[in-house]
């Protein structure tokens, strides 16, 4: 057997390019060695090279005895580390001084240099810059927030379930979407700022006519003036009549109610035809929304839909709206009484139901969550869970909203099989319709420059607060001076809240003044004027707030009071806003020192824009005070479930 170091200097002659970047220290030898290749090279002629190419044997390297090749090492290493070699009494060049190494030195040297060699190499690794520190940071603090259960039933979950492939509708575009190519598709995305996501993408169809829905559906559509798709309308509603999962996100006022509503219609209409819904049974499709007042106005929307397909000699679809505060039993009756097809509800108040058996998914195959994310937000994540393991087998899966940040979008992905996500404009971004004004008006000139504000235009005007005693505040003040004014919160009686919303659709009264209950989806009649008392503590809610004005391409004004009482990050992701949309910047939010002026590289790196977490853009997620709020509730919530009573908090109840 070969000693160690015939070994070694073995194995070192197998791969010489080792020696020869090892050896760059060495004044002489390394030197010498391309000198030495040149002359045999010089010297072979064609055919001899060939030949030694042939044998292997071109890759010639001079044998170097390992003393020396330590020697080479321990100085390359030293350059390295930045220090100078030291010279050794013999005048070689070495780590140690003293002389020459024995072989029991080198024995030993050998044994302890896996551990110290590791220990050496780390050292010699370049140190962690900052960015990357955070980049690390980030990335983990994100995986601990998406780490989320899989947005499944139990069963599937416990059987290890999952869907290979989207549902199948039967829908197909008209033939001359199929025949044309996907650049010609592309192109029509492109024209429209489409951003389209997942394979086999359907075509957008920029006609009603062409995506096949009755003349029932394309009447009502007309008699509201909805003549084109909306981009999202025009790319969504392809995608899920085709039975496909999708993420739909898009700017407030897109017309993204439609894009689900009437895909679920068609669903529903052709289950009647195939097979009638019986007493009992249904719904075929459902949406879930965040608050009432949402889901009345969706309701609403299926109504009308439905009512003008009967009118026309299509088969009844029932529907029915099942939120709180109205009695659960008259809900149940209908279902028991006739079957439905179609349901809207809030999240307590679907999962009570199917809980309590009073109505089953047997048959139900479509599932809408509209303002996903926000439901998420308020606390429903667990009752949608629930509410999911109520399901019997694969479902169409359809999450919309105007904010998307990507710790939901993760959530959301966990549900839905081969999804398409259509994103028009970016997730969170304020509508470019709205004029945006923030004004700094300090805490006691609010009332009395509001009602300035009000001035600006004409009714019907939209006034936010953070807090119910706000609302009633403003509420009190503005009766008292004479305006026509009525307010929403959540702790108004439902009969009171569906009082004020009515009067204010209906015109009879000129303000309403709210908090964000109000503020996601609610789709009134030209509101020119949005005015934020406050700045609320989220920037989504910010983006849903001035969204209910600039609806169907009209212009809309939002004006926001700042004060020193805002933290200043809510501040500069306000700013951060503003400067997306283009709009004028006051003084008070241009003052403000921006910390992601000095991270815009880093937003190139990560590819996130602002924070991953709540998608505010004046902010890094290691800076979001929605995640430490959240951390903190989450915490609250867990020793409130692990507390003295031993109960569970239990959800929040509906807005
Ligand atoms: N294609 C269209 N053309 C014109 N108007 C439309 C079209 N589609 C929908 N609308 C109208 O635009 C308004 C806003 O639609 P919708 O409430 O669906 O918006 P949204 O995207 O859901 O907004 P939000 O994010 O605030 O919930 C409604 O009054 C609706 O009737």
């Amino acid at each position: 057997m070969a000693s160690g170091e015939d070994a070694a200097a073995g194995r070192e002659q197998d791969s010489p390019q080792d020696v020869q970047q090892n050896g760059a220290g060495d004044a002489a030898q390394p030197q010498q060695k391309p000198a030495v290749k040149r002359y045999r090279r010089a010297e072979l002629d064609e055919e001899e090279s060939k030949n030694l190419l042939e044998a292997g044997e071109d890759d010639y390297e001079e044998y170097v005895p390992l003393k020396k090749r330590r020697q080479m090492e321990e100085q390359e290493r030293l350059a390295r580390m930045g220090r100078a070699p030291q010279q050794t009494s013999s005048g070689e060049l070495g780590g140690r001084s003293g002389g020459e190494d024995s072989e029991g030195e080198v024995d030993h040297r050998q044994k302890e240099s896996l551990l110290v060699m590791k220990a050496k190499k780390m050292q010699e690794v370049a140190p962690e810059t900052e960015q990357e520190r955070q980049l690390k940071e980030e990335a983990d603090i994100m995986r601990q927030v998406t780490q989320k259960q899989a947005l499944k039933t139990y069963k599937e979950l416990a059987k290890g379930i999952s869907y290979a492939r989207a549902t199948n509708t039967g829908w197909k575009p008209p033939l001359k979407y199929r025949l044309m190519s996907d650049d010609e598709h592309q192109k029509v995305r492109d024209q429209f700022y489409i951003i389209c996501e997942g394979d086999n993408l359907p075509p957008p169809i920029p006609s009603f006519p062409d995506m096949k829905f009755p003349p029932s559906i394309l009447r009502v559509l007309e008699s509201k003036g909805i003549k084109k798709p909306t981009p999202i309308q025009m790319q969504g509603t392809p995608a899920i009549l085709a039975g496909r999962d999708i993420i739909g996100i898009a700017f407030t006022g897109s017309g993204k109610t439609l894009v689900f509503c009437l895909p679920m219609i068609m669903a529903a209409l052709q289950e009647e035809v195939r097979m009638p819904v019986q007493r009992g049974e249904g719904p075929v499709g459902i949406v879930i929304c965040p608050s009432r007042e949402l889901a009345r106005q969706t309701f609403d929307i299926i109504e009308e839909y439905g009512g003008a397909l009967r009118a026309d000699g299509y088969p009844e679809l029932r529907s029915l709206l099942a939120i709180g505060g109205v009695d659960m039993k008259q809900q149940a009756d209908v279902i028991r009484n006739s079957g439905i097809h179609m349901v809207v509800a809030t999240p307590g108040r679907l999962k009570d139901m199917l809980t309590k058996r009073r109505m089953t998914f047997d048959i139900c195959r479509y599932l809408c969550l509209d303002e996903a994310d926000r439901m998420v937000d308020l606390g429903f994540e667990e009752d949608i869970r629930e509410v999911l393991s109520f399901f019997k087998g694969q479902r169409q899966m359809l999450m919309f909203s105007a904010t998307m940040p990507a710790k939901i979008k993760s959530f959301a992905e966990s549900a839905l099989v081969d999804p398409v996500t259509v994103n028009v404009g970016r997730a969170g971004a304020t509508n470019l319709d709205i004029i945006q004004e923030v004004e700094y008006v300090k805490e006691e000139a609010k009332l009395v420059y509001l009602l300035e504000c009000l001035q600006k235009t004409a009714p019907p005007v939209l006034i936010f607060a953070e807090n119910k005693k706000d609302v009633d505040m403003i509420h009190e003040f503005l009766l008292v001076k004479g305006v026509e004014a009525v307010a929403v919160h959540g702790s108004k009686d439902q009969e009171e809240r569906e009082w004020a919303i009515s009067c204010f659709k209906g015109g009879t009264k000129d303000v309403l003044i709210a908090t964000d209950i109000a503020s996601k989806g609610l789709d009134f009649e030209g509101i020119q004027h949005v005015v934020n008392y406050d700045m609320p503590e989220e920037v989504e809610n910010y983006v849903h707030r001035i969204g209910r004005t600039g609806r169907k391409g009209k212009t809309g004004i939002a004006t926001t009071f700042i004060n020193k009482n805002q933290s200043e990050q809510i501040l500069l992701d306000l700013k951060h806003l503003l400067k997306e949309a283009k709009q004028r910047i006051p003084p008070v939010l241009q003052a403000l020192h921006d910390p992601m002026e000095e991270l815009a590289e880093m937003e190139a790196i990560s590819g996130t824009k602002g924070c991953a977490y709540c998608g505010g853009l004046g902010h890094r997620v290691t800076d979001c005070p929605k995640l430490r709020a959240d951390t903190k509730e989450q915490s609250k919530k867990q020793q409130d479930r692990f507390g003295a009573s031993g109960q569970s908090s239990g959800y929040g109840g509906e807005m």
